[in-house]
């Protein structure tokens, strides 16, 4: 029976993925085998030796001690793509919110008041203050082309607008999806430079703090609208604000409200909504669950963000070895060599790597003695092992 922490709600279809004969599955449980996780921020958190994996139902994991996560032999999961058409909707509809006013309009009509008549009046009165703009022919810059920002780009393009993007680290499955249509900014300041709106769809990480800086929005074309739906920490707040009172930027609509930002006339802030859909919600939990499964009944990794992919049918009548070491020289000829000693057969191997870890699964013929796994944990270099039993 695997233990399973989930320290945000789940979607039900996503658990349901567990099934209750192999799966105990509760928010407040001992000695976890797995966390489940969306937004928690797990960086304070004393995260038990017992836990083998971490599940992030959803694409950021900068809420994650990922690094630590990763000295200590323990793959963490997310759900890549499974939310990004709920946020490119919610974009879309910001920036629409944003060209034309909407939420100071809609505000403006929820204070109306007096009869019929009087109201009809207001309105007619009051409209003016709210002329927008239309978006064909205006510019997009698109920083960030993973999962969300091809979404975005490409509806943008649907919608009439001249798009850029840049990304320096794309993926071919990306560059697949994107329209032909989007241009290729050389840099961040390039395609700032050519932009009226501007979209970040970027992880939060020590190269992307304070992307957009007073700077580079001072580059942006005049009554420039920046969309910040990714992280709060990408975009420097103290200029935005700065840049909205000079009248250089238009409007800032962001998914991640602050005091800073609140009551501000010109700017658009939601709930952190972007995954906020039902669909989302099933497509993060359900990939994530399926995910953290495979990993915990057969040793095999989809889908990681610390380890490699690894793919291996697990036969019956197997006992399976899973062993992340460091990935250095000669770490598979002493784990063979161990099993050698101890006259274990090896059926199958795999060994991948991805940056400074390795990870190898070894299916035997026979049971793996304990003695034999502590002996492999002792090796210098291994991080973690686990036995999966032959069923
Ligand atoms: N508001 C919300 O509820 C949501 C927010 N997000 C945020 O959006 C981010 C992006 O999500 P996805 O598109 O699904 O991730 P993704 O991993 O598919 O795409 C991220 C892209 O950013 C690129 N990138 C990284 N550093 C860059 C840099 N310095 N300059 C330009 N490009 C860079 C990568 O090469 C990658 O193609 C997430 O990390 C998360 O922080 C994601 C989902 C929901
Ligand atoms: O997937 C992401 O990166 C998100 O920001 C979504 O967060 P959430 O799962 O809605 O708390």
């Amino acid at each position: 029976m695997f233990k399973i922490q989930t320290l945000n709600n789940i979607s039900v279809n996503g658990l349901e993925r567990l099934p209750r004969e192999n799966f105990e599955v509760a928010s407040e449980i001992q000695n976890p085998d797995a966390i489940l996780v969306r937004s928690a921020d797990m960086h304070k958190l004393d995260i038990p030796g017992s836990v083998k994996a971490i599940g992030r139902a959803g694409a950021g994991t900068n809420n994650i001690p990922v690094a630590q996560m990763s000295k200590r032999g323990v793959p963490v999961f997310n759900a890549p793509g499974a939310n990004a058409n709920a946020v490119k909707e919610l974009v879309l509809a910001s920036m629409l919110m944003a060209s034309r006013n909407l939420a100071q309009s809609l505000d403006f009509v929820r204070k109306l008041d007096g009869d019929d008549k009087a109201m009809h009046e207001a309105v007619e009165a009051g409209k003016k203050k709210f002329v927008g703009m239309e978006l064909p022919g205006r510019t997009l810059g698109v920083i960030g082309l993973g999962a969300i920002g091809v979404k975005v780009a490409n509806a943008a393009l649907e919608l009439g607008m001249t798009v850029y993007g840049y990304d320096p680290a794309m993926t071919v499955q990306n560059a697949w999806q994107l329209n032909s249509g989007v241009r290729q900014a050389v840099s961040v300041d390039d395609l700032i430079s050519k932009s009226q709106f501007l979209s970040v769809h970027v992880p939060l990480i020590d190269a992307t703090r304070g992307l957009i800086n007073a700077e580079r929005i001072r580059l942006m074309k005049k009554q420039g609208v920046i969309l910040n739906f990714a992280r709060d920490a990408i975009v420097d707040q103290a200029a935005v604000i700065e840049a909205l009172n000079a009248g250089q930027l238009y409007a800032y609509a962001c998914d991640f409200p602050s005091n800073a930002l609140k009551g501000h006339p010109r700017v658009i802030a939601t709930p952190h909504l972007g995954a906020s859909t039902g669909e989302a919600e099933d497509n993060c939990a359900v990939m994530v669950a399926d995910q953290i499964r495979e990993f915990l009944e057969q040793g095999t990794i989809r889908n990681s963000v610390n380890f490699p992919e690894a793919q291996m049918p697990l036969l019956p009548g197997k006992t399976r070895l899973c062993i992340v070491n460091e990935n250095v020289p000669n770490m598979v000829g002493q784990i063979s060599t161990t099993l050698a000693k101890h006259q274990l057969n090896i059926a199958d191997l795999l060994n991948k790597s991805r940056g400074d870890l390795a990870y190898t699964i070894v299916d035997l013929d026979a049971q793996v003695p304990d003695v034999v796994e502590r002996e492999i944990a002792q090796i210098k270099g291994v991080l973690a092992t686990r036995t999966i039993a032959a069923r």
